[in-house]
């Protein structure tokens, strides 16, 4: 049977005279549940402002309290069937950093002989690491057992855990953020050396490596865009209607599409800039 609260609750969000199943879009109800306009451009800040970080770090160490909050937004992530597949892996000690780093430096010299001419010169100038400088390096690791065989969501499709382990990753890069500390993902990794290094078990993944620590600066644009690498993509090339690779031309499309390349014009032109 329906509470007095719930009929209360039925009667405000659905538009009167209008027919029962028609909700009343501007009723509080509806709309409660966003954040202030401060405390959303405050989120927005931190995701355009996120930057990947190779050699800014400096060697200032995290403190306790703000390194707890940042695990503690990662923990905090998605993951199919909530089986939260992560560990955390803080690493210290700069033997341990060393030994990644010669993993690192055996897979850029290998990395560079897959491009040719003047890219090659290009990718051998680019910084893409900050293992040894940043005073914490964190490998967030992904077990595929960590809840069993059978796992809700991921029954059909098997990298869903991984997937879930990313977002861990992805709460931490931005939380990270907030916190002015800056996070460089390093995978240019033999990732069956990494997981000798760790001792991982045979079933756990290594997912990310990453450096983090205080930064002189955070750049305004990721490095591979300053650098020329490659640019950052329209959102219209990205933003598909129906099927992959399908645009429309309807009222609402071409609005929606007008709007995106004008927010992105504004975040291009430093609307978050800090
Ligand atoms: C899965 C994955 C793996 C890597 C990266 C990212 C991700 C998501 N990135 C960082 C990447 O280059 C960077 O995110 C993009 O260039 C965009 O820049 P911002 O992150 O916006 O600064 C990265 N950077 C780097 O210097 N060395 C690396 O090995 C990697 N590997």
């Amino acid at each position: 049977m329906e509470t007095r609260d719930q009929t209360v609750f039925n009667e405000n969000i659905h538009t009167k005279n209008n027919t029962a199943s028609t909700p009343n879009y501007n009723n509080p109800a509806f709309t409660d549940h966003s954040f202030s306009e401060a405390e959303r451009d405050a989120l927005y800040q931190t995701i355009f402002s996120r930057r990947d970080v190779r050699g800014q770090f400096t060697s200032k160490p995290v403190p306790e309290e703000v390194l707890s909050r940042i695990l503690t937004a990662a923990h905090y992530a998605p993951s199919v069937g909530f089986m939260q597949p992560w560990n955390f892996i803080l690493i210290r000690k700069d033997e341990t950093k060393q030994r990644v780093h010669n993993l690192f430096k055996k897979a850029h010299d290998e990395a560079a002989d897959m491009f040719e001419g003047e890219k090659r010169d290009t990718y051998k100038n680019l910084k893409l690491e900050g293992i040894k400088e940043s005073p914490l390096n964190i490998c967030i690791t992904c077990d595929k057992d960590r809840t069993g065989p059978i796992v809700i969501g991921r029954t059909h499709i098997k990298a869903m855990d991984l997937y879930s382990t990313v977002c861990a990753v992805q709460n931490l890069w931005l939380a990270a953020r907030s916190e002015g500390v800056g996070v460089g993902w390093v995978s240019i990794l033999d990732q069956k050396k990494l997981k000798q290094i760790l001792k991982l078990p045979k079933r756990v993944t290594p997912v990310a490596y990453l450096c983090l620590g205080y930064v002189s600066e955070f750049f305004d644009k990721p490095e591979l865009q300053l650098a020329g690498w490659l640019p950052r993509l329209p959102m219209a090339d990205v933003v598909n209607f129906e099927e992959f690779d399908k645009t429309a031309d309807d009222p609402f499309a071409t609005s929606l599409l007008e709007t995106l390349e004008q927010n992105q014009r504004s975040i291009e032109d430093g609307q978050y800039r800090k």
